[in-house]
C-alpha cells in the first residue's frame, strides 16, 4: 500500500511540477514590421533590465538609448523592473488600438508610443493605476496606417504570477474580448460565492464538518482569485499586494481539512493523512512570506499548492479504488483543476506554441468547475448516507416486525399483544357500550395428546391451522395473537363478539374435519368496562376460559389431558 501511495504521489508531482515550471522568456528578435491584426509584442520585441528610469525624448533617440541598455533573457517571476521595446506598423485602416498588458499582476506600467513623425503618446496602467477597461490593464493608443511607431514599455512588479504578455489589439476587438472575459470571470465568481453560501447552509442543517471546510475553501478560493482579477481595486479602490497570496496559502490548509474529513483519510490511509497535515503546517509556516518576502510568496504558495493537489488527487484515487463512490467526483474535481495546468505546460517548456491565451482565466474556470464537482461529491456523499440510513431503517423495521411476530403461525406474539394492551387499549368504557374494547383468551384443547400421539409436527400443524382460521374468520376489526404454547388472544370490540363466537365454533369444526379429533377450543372474554389494568383483563378472561374448559369437560366436549 505504501509503495502505491508513493508511486502515485511521485506521478502526480511530476505532472504538476511542470505546471509551475518557470519558462524562458520567448526568444527576442530584432525590430520587424507587424501584421495588421493583434500584435504580440514579445515576438520581435527586445527586453531590457531597467536600470535608468528615464524614457528617451524622441523616436530618433531610441536606437542610441537602446544600445546602452542591458538585455534581459527572461522576466523573473520573483519580480523586477524591465523595458520592452518594439516597433509597430500596420497597413490596415484601423487607427484605434489598445496596448494590453496581461497574463500576470504587474504593479506599474508606463509606456510611450513614439511616432516617426515626432508625436509621443504617454500612458500609465498596471495594478497601481486606474483602469480604462474593467478588470483589465488595457490602454487606448492611436496608430495611423503606414506609419512606423516605436513602443517602449517600462514595467515593474515585486513578483509576476506568470510571464507578462503585451499585445496591441484593435480597440473594437479588445472591447469584445473584455466583455466576454468579464462575463466569464463574474459568472465564475458568482458560482463560487453561491456554492460557498449554499454549502454553509447545508452545514448548518447536516452538521457535517466536510461541508463547512468546503464552504471556507470556496471563500478562500473566491478571495484569492478576486485579488488576482483586481476586484478589490475595481470595486473599492483597495490595493494591497501583500494580501494577494494569503488566501492562496490558505487553499491547501482548508481543502486538506475538507478532504481529510470527506475521505476519512485518518481511518483509511493514515500515511497520506500525515503527509497532508505536514503540507498544511508547511503552508501556514510559509504564509508570512506574503508580508516579509512578497517576491517569493508566489513561488512558495505554488510549492504547497502543488503538494496539496498531488496529495488530494492520490487520496481521491485510492479512496475511489477502495470503493468509496463519492470519491469519483472528488477525483474529477481535481483533474478539472489540474487540466488548465496541463494545457499550459507544453507551451511553457517550449514543446508547442501557446495553446491557451489567458492562463489566469482558464485556471479560474478550472477552479470553478472543481468547486462544482466537489459539490457533486458532497451531494453524492449525502445521497450515500441517506441510502445507508434507509437500509438501517428497513433492517430496523424488519427486526421490529420479527420481534413482534410468532415464528410458527405468523400471528402477533405475546410481546406485541402486551405492547398493545399497555399503550393503546382503552380501559374507560360504559358496560353497555358496544364500541368498548375486549379480549378473547383462547386455549387449544388436546395439543399435548396430539403431540404425544402423532408427534410435534402434527401439533405444529394444528397450531398453524388454528391461526389460519383466526385470520380468515375473525373479521377485519379483530386482531389475533399467539401468546405462547397453545394459548391465543384476540383483541376486538364488543360489537364483534357474536362474530367471534361464531368464528371459533366454525374453526373448531375445521380442526376436527382436518383430522384433529382430539382438538377443541376453550375461551374466556373480558371487557374494557370491567377492568382498569391489563393484568385484570388476563385474570378475568383466564378465569372465564377455565370455566368454559371445565363446562366443556363436564359435557364431554374436551378430552381431559391436563
Ligand atoms: N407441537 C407443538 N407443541 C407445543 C408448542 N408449544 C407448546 N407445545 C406443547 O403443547 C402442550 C401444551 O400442554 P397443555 O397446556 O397441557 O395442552 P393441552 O393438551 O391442550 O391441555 P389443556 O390446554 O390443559 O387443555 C405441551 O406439551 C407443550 O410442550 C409448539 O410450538 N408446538
Amino acid at each position: 500500500m505504501q509503495r502505491i501511495v508513493f508511486r502515485l504521489l511521485a506521478a502526480a508531482l511530476i505532472l504538476l511540477v511542470g505546471w509551475w515550471h518557470t519558462p524562458l522568456y520567448a526568444e527576442l528578435r530584432p525590430f520587424t514590421s507587424l501584421p495588421a491584426e493583434a500584435m504580440d509584442l514579445q515576438q520581435g520585441g527586445r527586453l531590457y533590465i531597467a536600470r535608468s528610469q528615464t524614457f528617451p525624448e524622441t523616436y530618433q533617440g531610441l536606437p542610441a538609448w537602446s544600445a546602452q541598455q542591458n538585455p534581459a533573457e527572461a522576466v523573473a517571476l520573483t519580480g523586477g523592473d524591465y523595458w520592452l521595446l518594439r516597433e509597430l506598423r500596420h497597413e490596415g485602416n484601423t487607427t484605434d488600438w489598445v496596448l494590453d498588458p496581461n497574463n500576470s499582476l504587474i504593479d506599474r506600467i508606463e509606456a510611450r508610443v513614439y511616432s516617426e513623425d515626432g508625436d509621443v503618446q504617454v500612458l500609465h496602467t498596471g495594478y497601481q493605476h486606474d483602469h480604462e477597461y474593467m478588470l483589465h490593464y488595457g490602454k487606448r493608443i492611436q496608430l495611423q496606417p503606414d506609419t512606423t511607431y516605436r513602443l517602449l514599455v517600462r514595467f515593474s512588479s515585486p513578483y509576476f504570477s506568470s510571464h507578462p504578455e503585451f499585445e496591441v489589439i484593435p480597440e473594437t476587438d479588445y472591447r469584445h474580448k473584455v466583455a466576454i472575459e468579464n462575463a466569464l470571470v463574474l459568472l465564475a465568481f458568482g458560482s463560487l460565492i453561491a456554492l460557498a453560501i449554499f454549502n454553509l447552509f447545508v452545514f448548518f442543517s447536516t452538521r457535517d464538518r466536510s461541508q463547512l471546510y468546503y464552504a471556507f475553501y470556496l471563500l478562500a478560493y473566491f478571495v484569492a482569485w478576486a485579488f488576482v482579477f483586481h476586484l478589490p481595486v475595481e470595486f473599492f479602490g483597495y490595493r494591497n499586494i501583500s494580501l494577494h497570496y494569503v488566501p492562496f496559502f490558505l487553499l491547501p490548509v482548508l481543502n486538506t481539512l475538507f478532504y481529510l474529513e470527506f475521505l476519512k483519510l485518518d481511518q483509511y490511509n493514515p500515511l497520506l493523512a500525515k503527509l497532508s497535515r505536514c503540507n498544511q503546517v508547511l503552508a501556514l509556516l510559509l504564509l508570512p512570506s506574503c508580508f516579509f518576502a512578497v517576491s517569493y510568496a508566489h513561488s512558495l504558495a505554488t510549492v504547497v499548492i502543488t503538494f496539496w493537489l498531488a496529495l488530494a488527487l492520490v487520496s481521491g484515487i485510492l479512496s475511489w479504488r477502495r470503493g468509496y463512490r463519492p470519491a469519483r467526483y472528488f477525483v474529477f474535481a481535481f483533474v478539472a483543476l489540474i487540466i488548465p495546468g496541463l494545457l499550459i505546460l507544453p507551451a511553457n517548456i517550449g514543446l508547442t506554441s501557446e495553446l491557451v491565451d489567458n492562463a489566469e482565466l482558464l485556471t479560474l474556470l478550472g477552479g470553478t468547475l472543481d468547486a462544482l464537482l466537489l459539490a457533486f461529491a458532497l451531494a453524492d456523499k449525502i445521497k450515500l448516507l441517506s441510502e445507508q440510513k434507509d437500509r438501517y431503517l428497513n433492517n430496523l423495521n424488519d427486526a421490529l416486525k420479527l420481534a413482534n411476530t410468532d415464528g410458527l403461525t405468523g400471528l402477533g406474539n405475546r410481546y406485541a399483544f402486551d405492547t398493545y394492551l399497555d399503550n393503546f387499549f382503552q380501559f374507560s368504557a360504559e358496560a353497555d357500550d358496544e364500541a368498548q374494547q375486549m379480549i378473547f383468551l383462547i386455549d387449544l384443547d388436546g395439543l399435548k395428546t396430539i403431540n404425544d400421539t402423532y408427534g410435534h409436527t402434527a401439533g405444529d400443524e394444528l397450531l398453524r391451522l388454528f391461526a389460519d382460521g383466526l385470520r380468515a374468520h375473525c373479521g377485519e376489526d379483530s386482531d389475533s395473537y399467539r401468546l405462547g404454547g397453545d394459548e391465543f388472544g384476540i383483541l376486538s370490540t364488543r360489537r364483534q363478539e357474536p362474530v367471534l363466537h361464531e368464528a371459533i365454533r366454525h374453526i373448531e369444526g375445521m380442526l376436527i374435519a382436518a383430522g384433529f379429533k382430539e382438538a377443541g377450543v376453550s375461551y374466556g372474554v373480558a371487557y374494557a368496562s370491567e377492568c382498569s389494568l391489563p393484568s385484570h383483563l388476563f385474570t378475568i378472561s383466564d378465569r372465564r376460559m377455565y370455566q368454559h374448559k371445565l363446562s366443556r369437560r363436564k359435557s364431554g366436549g374436551v378430552a381431559a389431558t391436563s
